[in-house]
């Protein structure tokens, strides 16, 4: 590990990831890979999730693709610097801020939706200039393996490289020193990642999980409700990290609530669900077995088959759900959704705020005011309104967690931002060393009232004012210059 990272970070120090030719290259050739080989992409996540081609062109491919034309279009713009406002004191320097790759980058996957979060992340680090490390889910082999086939055959090797293992391999690659770690999984070996970041101080991102609340208000239509639901709780078996992970409503909601997701169920998956080219399985005995216990005393209003030899279980809504019970204790991350009734929005915001920060918040009503006002006294990485996952897909968002959901985010141009240091830059002349008196000792009330006017004075007004400006300042200068030699 240690040689792999070292022969990186040597290419990295000679240049050649920084120019935008070069990342611009990178990008289309990773571009091509995913066009040239959708089937073999494909193929790997349908056998790691059991998950139909559709689903999986749509469910992640689609992303992937996205955020490179997003980058292709706007690149060139991001790595530009930006000029930022002056001070009478620097109004004739240059100041602008530039961004800059941080170096070699860590990219550790999770299995549930195995290209996108290795992939996605990828292609920001490679816009914003850096080398990068990828170490995919071990869960997700099929995936993981086509990753470290594909990849060298359109990347350049010496920037860009996978390592395949479980937590002996990220073990021994978590020793070494990056610049910076975006880690997807679970919360408890997020504490892990950041621990071993620490030790070089290398900067983390991390994409964890929670328990993703879903509020519904009375004033909704519960059909369109039920459908977004039953949509993002049962797709890829519940596995998806901003799943709604439980219901939130009144208790005489529930009732129509369970009626509606079993015929959105019906009509999505049809009347035999194991037979649906759209229905996953989970992905190994010990999720399967972990789902299955958190069904253990609780009232099944609707599903609740399982079938280990296929690790099939059925999408399944629960209800009168005892908020200490296991699954309201833990992150479900499978096709089981629990409904707890509340009195009102009130004991909802109370309900949600007493627990760990979540990685979604979903709210669905016709009130804007209560939809604002849930917004306002909550906190949530994310929050999607009359829907549920669709956050996810808008690239201009911010995606990422808030307490123990997360820290850090990416997608679109904050990938850029995450893998780039904002480096300022105050570019000065040896000439006007007058004006410098007034810094230098000995000071004096006298240039603490220049400083002042100097500083605090902001500087922003077009070319217009900057005439102005340097018209002042070319006066002050004089009268400081005179003021301070007859001190
Ligand atoms: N925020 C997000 O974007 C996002 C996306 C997907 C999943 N998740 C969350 O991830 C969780 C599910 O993923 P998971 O954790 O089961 O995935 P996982 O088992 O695939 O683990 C994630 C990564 O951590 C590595 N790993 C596992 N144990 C390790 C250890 N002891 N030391 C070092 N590395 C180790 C694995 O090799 C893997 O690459 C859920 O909580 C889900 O909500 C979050
Ligand atoms: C017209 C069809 C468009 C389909 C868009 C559907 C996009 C769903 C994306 C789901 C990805 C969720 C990834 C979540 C990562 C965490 O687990």
């Amino acid at each position: 590990m240690e040689s792999l990272v070292q022969q990186l970070r040597q290419t990295f120090r000679s240049g050649r990831s920084r120019p935008l030719r070069f990342r611009l290259q990178q990008l289309q050739a990773l571009r091509r890979m995913v066009q040239e080989r959708e089937k073999d992409i494909l193929s790997a996540i349908a056998a790691d999730l059991c998950k139909s081609e559709f689903n999986a062109y749509s469910q992640e491919v689609i992303t992937v693709l996205g955020e490179i034309d997003l980058m292709l279009g706007n690149l060139h713009e991001w790595v530009t610097a930006k000029p930022v406002k002056k001070n009478l004191l620097t109004m004739m320097d240059e100041a602008y801020i530039q961004p800059e790759p941080l170096g070699v980058i860590l990219i550790i996957g999770a299995w549930n939706y195995p290209f996108v979060l290795t992939m996605q992340p990828l292609v920001g680090a490679i816009a914003a200039g850096n080398a990068v490390i990828i170490k995919p889910s071990e869960l997700s082999e099929n995936t993981a393996k086509i990753l470290a086939k594909l990849l060298p055959q359109y990347l350049d090797q010496d920037l860009y490289a996978v390592v395949n293992g479980g937590v002996e391999e990220t073990t021994k690659l978590l020793e070494q020193r990056f610049d910076h770690i975006l880690y997807t999984g679970n919360t408890a070996v997020g504490k892990i990642v950041m621990e071993a970041a620490a030790k070089y101080l290398t900067p983390v991102t991390l994409e964890l999980g929670g328990k993703s609340p879903c509020y519904i208000d009375e004033d909704c239509d519960l059909g369109v409700v039920c459908r977004r639901i039953t949509w993002g709780k049962y797709m890829n078996c519940g596995q998806t990290c901003i799943a709604p992970d439980y219901i939130l409503c009144e208790a005489s909601l529930q009732s129509q609530i369970v009626q509606k997701i079993k015929e959105t169920v019906k009509e999505f998956y049809g009347e035999n669900i194991k037979e649906s080219p759209d229905y996953e399985r989970i992905i190994n005995l010990r999720h399967f077995k972990r789902i299955q216990s958190l069904l253990e005393g609780q009232k099944i209003a609707f599903g609740g088959e399982t079938d280990e030899a296929t690790r099939y279980i059925a999408p399944t809504v629960l209800t009168d759900v005892d908020p200490e019970t296991r699954v309201m204790q833990e992150e479900i991350f499978g096709p089981v959704l629990p409904i707890v009734p509340v009195k009102n929005a009130d004991e909802a915001i109370n309900f949600i705020n007493k627990r760990e920060k979540p990685l979604a918040l979903y709210i669905f009503s016709h009130n804007n005011k209560l939809i604002k006002r849930m917004i306002d006294e909550t906190s949530s990485g994310g929050v999607t309104v009359n829907d549920v996952i669709m956050h996810f897909t808008l690239n201009s968002l911010p995606f990422g967690g808030v307490g123990s959901s997360g820290m850090g985010a990416y997608h679109g141009k904050h990938s850029f931002d995450t893998f780039s240091h904002q480096r300022p830059c105050l570019l000065k002349s040896l000439k006007r060393e007058g004006a410098n008196k007034l810094r230098y000792p000995p000071n004096s009330q006298s240039k603490v009232d220049w400083a002042k006017f100097f500083v605090l004075k902001q500087f922003n007004k077009g070319k217009l004012g900057l005439l102005l400006l340097t018209f002042l300042g070319v006066v002050a200068a004089v009268i400081i210059k005179f003021t301070l030699e007859c001190a």
